[in-house]
């Protein structure tokens, strides 16, 4: 199956401290991946990087597919909700990537988007405030968003952080609807439980990957005792590996 992202031999350091090192491997077109690991692993790292959001040290991202085609939803703890605008119009920021910002919004867009609400579940939520809403009900509102991105690849950091049971579930069925449409989805969790039952792909981070394939070998009992044990390890004072920082490359078309 072809690539669509190739990480190859990538090393990300803040402040010369390596949050991702020597990581190469690559996901495929269509998988549906959990990024998994012990907290300060790099999950988030690896999801800003491949957004061209952090820089590479050494080694490179290799997109496989055009910038507009990516969808990427941070932790929520990001994303500054003061911003005065209707859930709808939140919405309708979906089609921003692929039809530019200063496009008319007709009214098929608009219907679109209130289906998309629609269909996670904020039916009548349209003309609602975004900073009125709860946790959760956000949460669905910026899937609705992705649902209108029509995006090739979506990114999602800890998409299931306080959220209650029966919200996370309606948007796992979301999720494994991109899967079934042939998208690829790669999102970093904390629930195994969950990785297990609804991600057929895992890769398992501390720093470097632990493991990557199919998640019931990656997650087994050694790997997981592995991860934390290199978790543990980690001297944050340590000096960076000698990486030649010259090196350093983002290729494709995902934003820099
Ligand atoms: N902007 C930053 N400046 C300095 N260090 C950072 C920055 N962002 C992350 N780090 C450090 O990089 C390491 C990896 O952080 P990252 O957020 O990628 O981990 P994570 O696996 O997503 O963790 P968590 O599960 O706790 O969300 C951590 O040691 C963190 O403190």
């Amino acid at each position: 199956m072809s690539a669509v992202i190739s990480l190859e031999n990538l090393t990300v350091a803040y402040r010369r401290h390596p949050a991702l090192h020597h990581v190469s491997g690559e996901f495929a077109r269509g998988s549906l991946t959990a990024v998994v690991g012990p907290n300060g692993a790099g999950k988030s790292t690896l999801l800003k990087t491949i957004m061209g959001q952090v820089r590479c040290n050494s080694g490179r991202v290799v997109t496989h597919l055009a910038a507009e085609r990516i969808a990427y939803l941070p932790q929520q703890a990001e994303i500054d909700r003061s911003f005065p605008i209707s859930v709808l119009d939140c919405v309708l920021l979906g089609y921003w990537a692929r039809a530019g910002l200063f496009r008319r919004i007709s009214r098929d867009m608009v219907q679109r988007a209130e289906e998309a609400l629609a269909a996670v579940g904020l039916g009548g939520f349209a003309q609602r405030a975004i900073s009125s809403l709860s946790v959760g009900q956000f949460q669905r509102v910026l899937f609705a968003r992705i649902l209108l991105q029509d995006a090739e690849l979506i990114l999602l950091d800890e998409p299931f952080n306080a959220i209650d049971t029966r919200t996370a579930g309606d948007l796992l069925r979301i999720i494994q609807s991109w899967h079934a449409e042939q998208r690829t989805v790669i999102a970093v969790l904390h629930d195994y439980d969950q990785v297990r039952k609804a991600f057929p792909q895992s890769l398992l981070l501390a720093r470097n990957v632990v493991a990557w394939g199919e998640t019931e070998g990656v997650l087994c009992h050694e790997n997981l005792h592995r991860a934390r044990s290199m978790a543990e390890a980690v001297d944050e004072h340590a000096p960076l590996c000698a990486v030649d920082v010259h090196d350093a490359g983002h290729e494709g078309s995902a934003p820099r």
